[in-house]
């Protein structure tokens, strides 16, 4: 698949082939600008690709679905509505309010699934960053996707949370079977959550290295002082452009 910006004459996007095989977490990493958010929007159908398709359980993806979900660095909930309110939101949309009033009780369960339960009636503003981004990870799910897309959805939080919400997210990854392509900057994040890494390079945007990860399931924290995924660690930074990390 390929993309350019035809106003700007400019191949955002050159050869991209990914396959991510149902269940599997994959993770792209790459330098600022060299493409990661522009082939998450293609991938959730936003905006098109110039060359090539996204196929999603053998059908072309030709705009959003609901099969998909996303969640961005931002939680992007609505002020005006309460947690409970901004998680069923996407059914209410959907099917209309009668369907989200059905949903209502799914939503509570996923709100406590992540450490919420009490603030289904709590406002954005009541809530902490990461109680938000977790209100957000339920907004995501409360459609049942069977895919999920994830532009760095943690990375405007603590270390702590963060972990907290990586082995929260790959909890519910593994029990749902979902498939999972998830946008970071942090090569420890990508080592402990993949299967596999997709290391990307800019101008133009192209992937450079496609590493498997060989570690156990369920991941652990505490994985992260092995020898192993210091390895894999070592072995991505290499193949990153000098100087894109700090
Ligand atoms: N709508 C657009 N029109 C023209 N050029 C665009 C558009 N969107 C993105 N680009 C360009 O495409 C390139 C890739 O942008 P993209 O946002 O996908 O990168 P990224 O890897 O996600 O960057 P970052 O890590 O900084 O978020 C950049 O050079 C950007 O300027």
């Amino acid at each position: 698949m390929t993309k350019s910006y035809s106003g700007r004459n400019f191949v955002a996007l050159e050869n991209i082939d990914l396959d991510l095989p149902r269940g599997s977490f994959a993770s792209i990493i790459g330098s600022s600008g060299c493409g990661k958010s522009t082939l998450l929007k293609i991938m959730a159908g936003l905006t098109p690709p110039t060359s090539g398709s996204v196929m999603l359980a053998g059908q072309p993806v030709m705009g959003p679905r609901v099969e998909t979900g996303m969640m961005f660095q931002q939680a992007t909930l609505f002020p005006w509505l309460t947690a409970i309110e901004n998680v069923l939101l996407p059914i209410g949309i959907k099917s209309g309010k009668a369907a989200a009033e059905q949903a209502r009780q799914r939503a509570l369960d996923l709100l406590s699934l992540v450490g919420l339960s009490g603030f289904d009636n709590a406002y954005p503003s009541e809530l902490s960053g990461g109680m938000a981004q977790r209100t957000a990870m339920c907004r995501m799910l409360i459609t049942d996707p069977e895919m999920l897309l994830l532009d760095e959805p943690f990375s405007a939080l603590d270390e702590l949370t963060r972990d907290f919400m990586n082995m929260e997210l790959q909890r519910i990854c593994m029990s749902r079977q979902a498939t999972a392509l998830l946008v970071t900057h942090s090569i420890s994040e990508a080592v402990i959550l993949s299967d596999t890494v997709y290391v990307m390079a800019a101008r133009p945007g192209r992937i450079v290295k496609r590493l498997e990860i060989d570690l156990p399931r369920p991941r652990t924290l505490d994985m992260m002082t092995q020898p192993e995924f210091g390895a894999y660690v070592s072995e991505i930074r290499n193949h990153l452009d000098k100087g894109a990390f700090l």
